[in-house]
């Protein structure tokens, strides 16, 4: 069991990691909210099936109402948003009632989302269910998609703490894993040559990963993470490093409807097409051969499926929270742990994408 302390300039809360760290939650409410009205408690579908009667069990005294939402992408919709709201409202919260995030980012983000608007905002606490949560439940971006693009509707807003427990993780289908894996990859790219060497040389397959790896991992990505945050919380500048791969990746989402190809899958292939205009645009030296089949090993897929439009993907990209006027920002690596943001042209990108379409589809 390990406590990572977050300090940003409006919050300071601890990420307690561990099989188990569950069992803390009800005393840390009932001494930490010794007013409390009632909990929350936002989830989804899957995650409620397999774990809500646990984690009422685990509040016991404290009064809790539960609001079960689609899984996946659906979760963050506005009409969702709306409905969480209404429940809210009929269920006399007010301010002294306190949301609890329970399951992965989809319903992390909404849920936060829900917390940071309802009465202005009230507190919220994350309890995480999957491996990109890692990720997701750190930081206090919150937010539901549009049509449009990707987390376009949120607000930034800090959760009072995070019990991530590792037991919740064991239901995890492989293809979740890996979604989430994706983001632990990111991390290290962006800020930790040698956990990024260490992942190389210990990670050959997501469907054994031992308790032992997941949690150094798990650690390590919240604590790479939290660093960054807590220097600039509100995105003015180093945070959007963490978007590395996500330019790209949040048009994938986007273009082939949400849900279809999954956050971290799309992240990858968008990290993958980033550390290629790394290389062409800041002589970024890498063997890309070693990481892409690294990736393929584990599963991913790491180029653009090619039903999708490299035009549309362009336009989608534009519309990206990074873009400046109308020109597309890509994070890019000078180095492994080295980030940089750079501005690039629409006519490299469209071409370059058009090398970067899975072969064999069409
Ligand atoms: N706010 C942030 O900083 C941030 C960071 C990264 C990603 N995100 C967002 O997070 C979302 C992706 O998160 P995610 O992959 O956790 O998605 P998710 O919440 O959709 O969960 C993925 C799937 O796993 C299921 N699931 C969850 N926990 C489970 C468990 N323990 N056992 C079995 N099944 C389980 C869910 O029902 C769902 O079907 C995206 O919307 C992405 O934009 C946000
Ligand atoms: O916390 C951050 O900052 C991130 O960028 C983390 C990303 O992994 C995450 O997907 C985030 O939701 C993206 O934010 P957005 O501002 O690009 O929508
Ligand atoms: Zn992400």
């Amino acid at each position: 069991m390990e406590t990572i302390l977050i300090q940003t300039p409006s919050k300071k809360y601890p990420v307690h990691i561990g099989s188990g760290v569950i069992e803390g939650l009800s005393s840390y409410l009932i001494k930490s909210f010794p007013s409390i009205t009632n909990v929350m408690i936002i989830t989804d579908e899957n995650v409620a099936d397999l774990y809500l009667n646990k984690l009422v069990n685990t509040l016991a005294t404290i009064d809790t109402v539960s609001y079960v939402v689609p899984s996946g992408e659906k979760a963050k919709t506005f009409d969702v948003y709306y409905q969480c709201l209404t429940f809210a409202l009929q269920q006399k919260l007010d301010r002294k009632s306190l949301v609890l995030a329970f399951g992965g980012g989809a319903v992390g983000d909404l849920a936060g989302f829900v917390a940071g608007t309802f009465m202005r905002g009230i507190p919220f606490i994350q309890v995480p269910t999957t491996i990109l949560a890692h990720d997701s439940a750190v930081g206090g971006k919150v937010a539901i998609n549009h049509p449009l693009g990707k987390n376009m509707i949120g607000v930034f807003y800090q959760p009072e703490a995070v019990y991530y427990d590792l037991n919740f993780l064991k239901s995890l289908p492989l293809r979740e894993k890996r979604s989430g894996f994706a983001e632990v990859i990111k991390h290290g790219l962006i800020q930790d040559v040698s956990f990024y060497e260490w992942l190389l040389e210990h990670i050959h397959s997501l469907d054994d990963l031992t308790e032992e790896q997941l949690s150094y991992c798990l650690a390590r990505g919240i604590t790479i993470k939290g660093a960054i945050v807590s220097q600039d919380e509100k995105e003015s500048g180093i945070r959007a490093f963490l978007n590395l791969g996500h330019t790209l990746g949040h048009a994938i989402e986007a273009e082939a409807g949400y849900g279809e190809i999954s956050h971290g899958e799309a992240v990858i292939i968008g990290m993958v097409f980033a550390l290629q205009i790394s290389s062409d645009k800041l002589g970024f030296t890498f063997n890309h051969e070693k990481l892409v089949s690294w990736l393929n090993q584990l599963g991913y897929d790491t180029e653009v499926p090619s039903h999708l439009s490299v035009e549309r993907l362009l336009e989608k990209m534009k519309q990206d929270k990074k873009s400046v006027g109308q020109t597309v920002q890509f994070v890019l690596l000078k180095e492994i742990g080295q980030p940089v943001m750079m501005g690039i042209d629409d006519d490299y990108i469209v071409n370059k994408l058009k090398g970067f379409l899975k072969t064999g589809e069409e």
